[in-house]
């Protein structure tokens, strides 16, 4: 109709279409009946859906009753800002990992194109203002955010399911990847945090090289493990023991575990804690991608004793459902003073085994212990700690990493000296990593090798002391006990000489 009209009537003529159109609609809306308008578009709605081969969802920022942050959106929001920053013509900033990064998404009434198992689909920001609101630049707290997804209807299995759940996994993964993680440390029953900035790393922990590999494996293992233990029906919770002498680097093992594996950490204090149903409270409220520490578990409860007590007690009774009642542990004498914790073995253990399993995944824990043989060892069994690693004195291979940390050094003429010396002695990495502290601001190698050298002979001399003074008291012990046993012989020779001349006399007289 338009084709052999010159362009300036085709727009006259365009313009004074639109606009019977708008003063058609103003009429409409004034004077048509109200239920007749509804009536009407619901079934233009219908039309419309009828022709339009498009399916279109929609994803708001807030939902529900109580209007919660929508988790959807948020994980949509996190996909597209990789996505979308190369699409997207208007973008928005946000600094992100306390401004360590920057993450640009798409900003307000953009759209950006996905390409999903060669199927393409459209992604749409938009914003509701409320009517009533008069209009600002600014932002208000009354707007709602949205995204709008656009797909052909053909491919609607295909969209509503792997498509979405793909980005609703990317998008979370792609947010704890951004965010800053947290130590959360209890105070009593509730937690609070700080920013966990901890710089150790499995590159920097002293260990032998092959122990060292079996644990990142075990824990990458882990951490990918969520569709296997799906499969056997397994909560994806993992338990490890850490234990060994003080400063052997446990503590440093699991800030690398939490560095490796992009986890927060919960410093449970558990002589904080007042009672098992504070201690229930405050696991619950742990996040998933978490390590939950108890460090020092032999000090932290009676954990040895309480138990031992138990058992005892229910073999008296013939209950062997091992814990069920946790009144039954007799509370210490400082618990019963009300200065104590009355967390007990088996309450942790009920926890552990049973609630805490029902809560979400991809959690481990971790105790710490100086002394393992302390330990209950139904505390430590498979299943609950799965994976028993010693940290132990500094051998070679471990003081090799060290040297490489703190001097940037890989071999040294001391270093044939030094290896003898470490396995002539039992030095922690913590003893060790003192020596090799730079000593002069140039951070001369030799000189921190040279004071290691002199710790390991002085370590070694204490140590030959130590080992002959034992050796002699041991000598001495057994000395005694000799002598003892002899003097014990001849007192008991005297007693029956004396006992035979006594029945000798009685004999003759009688
Ligand atoms: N294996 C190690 N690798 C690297 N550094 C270590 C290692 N062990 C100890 N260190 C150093 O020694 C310091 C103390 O170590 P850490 O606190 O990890 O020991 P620990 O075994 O947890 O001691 P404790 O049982 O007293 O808590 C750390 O700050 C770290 O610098």
């Amino acid at each position: 109709m338009f084709i052999n009209m010159n362009p300036k009537d085709t727009f006259a003529q365009l313009g004074s279409l639109v606009g019977g159109l708008m003063f058609f609609w103003a009429i409409f809306q004034q004077y048509f009946p109200y239920q007749l308008r509804t009536y009407l578009e619901k079934y233009s709605h219908r039309l419309v859906n009828y022709v339009y081969p498009y399916i279109q969802v929609r994803f708001n920022d807030f939902t529900g009753e109580r209007l919660m942050r929508s988790e959807a959106y948020s994980a949509i929001q996190n996909y597209l800002s990789v996505n979308s920053s190369m699409q997207a013509k208007r973008l928005k900033a946000d600094i992100v990992k306390k401004g360590q990064s920057l993450v640009l998404s798409m900003d307000d009434h953009e759209e950006v194109a996905d390409v999903f198992k060669g199927v393409k689909l459209w992604w749409a920001s938009g914003k509701n203002t409320p009517k009533t609101q008069s209009v600002s630049f600014f932002p208000t707290s009354d707007e709602r955010r949205y995204y709008r997804l656009t797909f052909h209807k053909r491919h609607r299995d295909l969209i509503i399911g792997p498509y979405l759940k793909h980005v609703l996994k990317e998008g979370k993964a792609i947010k704890v990847r951004n965010r800053q993680r947290k130590l959360y440390t209890n105070n009593g029953a509730y937690w609070s945090h700080v920013v966990f900035e901890h710089p150790a790393t499995f590159q920097t922990l002293a260990m032998e090289p092959e122990k060292k590999k079996e644990i990142i494996d075990d824990l990458i293992a882990f951490s990918q493990a969520e569709d296997f233990y799906a499969r056997i029906g397994r909560a994806w919770k993992r338990g490890y023991l850490l234990y060994g002498p003080p400063g052997t680097g446990k503590s440093t093992m699991i800030a690398a575990m939490a560095n490796l594996l992009n986890y927060d950490i919960y410093d449970l204090e558990l002589t904080a804690v007042k009672d098992n149903t504070e201690l229930r409270r405050l696991l619950i409220e742990t996040s998933s991608k978490s390590i939950i520490v108890i460090e020092d578990i032999d000090c932290s409860l009676e954990l040895t004793g309480q138990r031992k007590k138990e058992k005892k007690k229910e073999k008296k009774e013939d209950q062997d459902q091992e814990g069920k009642d946790q009144n039954k542990e007799k509370p210490s004498k400082e618990d019963r003073d009300g200065k104590g914790s009355q967390v007990t073995l088996s309450g942790l253990l009920n926890f552990i085994d049973g609630l805490w399993s029902a809560c979400g995944g991809e959690r481990l824990i971790v105790f710490t212990t100086n002394y393992k043989e302390k330990l209950d060892p139904a505390l430590i069994r498979k299943g609950r700690m799965d994976k028993h690693i010693e940290l132990s004195y500094c051998g070679f291979e471990a003081f090799k990493v060290l040297a490489k940390n703190y001097l940037q050094v890989e071999e040294h003429s001391l270093f044939p000296t030094i290896s003898n010396l470490l396995g002539d002695t039992k030095i922690t990495p913590a003893d060790v990593a003192e020596h090799l502290m730079p000593k002069t601001i140039f951070g001369d190698a030799e000189i921190s090798l040279n004071s290691l050298v002199k710790g390991l002979e002085n370590a070694k001399e204490e140590e030959e002391k130590k080992a002959a003074e034992e050796e002699a008291a041991k000598k001495k012990e057994l000395l005694d006990k000799k002598k003892a046993e002899e003097e014990e012989g001849k007192k008991t020779a005297e007693e029956e000489t004396k006992k035979k001349e006594l029945l000798e006399k009685e004999k003759s007289q009688g």
